[in-house]
């Protein structure tokens, strides 16, 4: 029987349908065909937790180190698209900062200076749109601090990462990239080179370029830009929609904001902001009944193994004091587990707390309703908000 006619699920599945609302079809997935070949994706869907799990801790048989990996084809080759001793490489020199404590100890400070200098120009005017107002600033802020960067501002890194998303984005719907991509990365690198040509800067970059060339410091540098920007804007942003959408809810974080956590890893359960992380096979294997060849393309679908029900019962309710919601899979697994997960944690968590101690009475906005979407990063287009002025 050929692939397609194995998988009738996923032959019949859009990407179009995963990008609105996915989550009636990947529990369908999940029972029928849990990995299941979707020939409009062109490659393996995986949604049960377990084979999720399988596949990326095996960067052996499933890697992602492959020549259709977009972001490396603007980037460059980073930690993020090397398996192996290489990867090592590339991680090793940027692990520290992002170790728990010395992200409370470098990062608490300048996350509440600028999530409190956003919330007082918001304070006054008692509506806003929170993802472009404050979800999006913070993440850009955050970021540009991670780097250090001499000589660039929030502005210049935000200018950047646009211009660069479009090319990657273009690459992976199958056109040319635009070289205003190429420029904004070459203005990055120079900023790189300028930042390990000055011994004094405090940057990460620095200490980095003792063991990596100026080129690898540059395309991991555009990778935690890429790492920090989007996802973060997508984890507060739907962090604060969960919320806002079960008063119950947050009335028990109200209560207690020691459940604060629970609702963000709750919320990273059912809307990962990255829902996908790809592979590819470097044999023909088996993944529980599918039969996998060299070469294909193998998606894990992380907002598909965060509600199997196996692991977390009545998955799609959003219950803050959920026992066992740490076990979501947000940040992936394995050797490319995120790198920054514990400051995007303290990051979305003083963001919220400040934002719910701060603005009273928040709500929805009822004239603009809005839903997450998007097949690789989930967040909805906009947050309209109100409060009592
Ligand atoms: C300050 C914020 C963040 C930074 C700087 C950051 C940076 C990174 C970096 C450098 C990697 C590559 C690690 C490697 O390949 O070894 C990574 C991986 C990853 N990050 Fe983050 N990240 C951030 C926030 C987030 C958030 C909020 C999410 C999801 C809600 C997220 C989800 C992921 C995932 C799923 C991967 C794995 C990609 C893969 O396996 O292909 N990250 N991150």
């Amino acid at each position: 029987m050929s692939v397609v006619g194995s998988c009738p699920l996923g032959a019949a599945t859009t990407l179009a349908e995963l990008s609105r609302d996915p989550h009636a079809r990947l529990a369908l997935l999940r029972v029928r065909e849990p990995v299941s070949w979707l020939p409009e994706l062109g490659g393996w869907l995986v949604t049960r937790r377990d084979l999720a799990l399988s596949v990326m801790r095996d960067a052996e048989t499933f890697t992602v180190d492959d020549p259709r990996f977009s972001t490396a084809r603007v980037v460059g080759p980073s930690m993020l698209s090397l398996d192996g001793d290489t990867h090592t490489r590339h991680r090793e020199p940027f692990t520290a900062p992002f170790r728990p404590r010395a992200v409370h100890d470098g990062f608490a400070a300048v996350i509440e200076r600028e999530t409190d200098r956003l919330l007082t120009g918001l304070e006054a005017t008692g509506a806003a749109e929170l993802r472009r107002a404050f979800a999006g600033p913070l993440a850009v802020a955050v970021v540009t601090e991670a780097l250090g960067l001499v000589g660039t501002t929030s502005d210049t890194v935000l200018g950047w990462y646009d211009t660069i998303v479009r090319s990657v984005s273009d690459i992976t719907a199958g056109h040319e990239a635009a070289p205003a991509g190429a420029a904004a990365y070459d203005r990055l690198r120079a900023a790189v080179e300028a930042t390990v040509a000055d011994r004094d800067a405090a940057s990460l970059l620095v200490s980095a370029a003792d063991r990596l060339t100026v080129p690898e410091v540059a395309s991991n540098a555009a990778v935690l830009m890429f790492g920090g920007i989007e996802t973060t804007e997508a984890m507060i942003t739907n962090a604060l929609l969960h919320l806002l959408r079960h008063p119950d809810q947050l009335a028990l974080v109200r209560a207690d904001f020691g459940l604060l956590d629970g609702a963000i890893e709750e919320s990273l359960r059912l809307e990962p902001g990255a829902a996908v992380v790809d592979r590819y096979a470097t044999r023909d294997t088996a993944l529980g009944p599918a039969t996998i060849r060299r070469g294909d393309l193998v998606t894990v679908s992380l907002t598909g193994a965060n509600r199997d029900p196996d692991v977390f019962p009545d998955p799609d309710v959003f219950d803050v004091r959920r026992a066992n919601a740490r076990l979501q899979l947000a940040f992936a697994h394995g050797p490319h587990y995120c790198l920054a997960a514990h400051l995007a944690r303290l990051e979305t968590r003083i963001a919220l707390r400040r934002l719910l101690e701060r603005l009273p009475a928040l709500r929805l906005d009822p004239d603009h309703p809005t839903a997450p979407s998007g097949l690789v990063f989930r967040k909805p287009t906009t947050l309209h908000v109100r409060w009592a002025a």
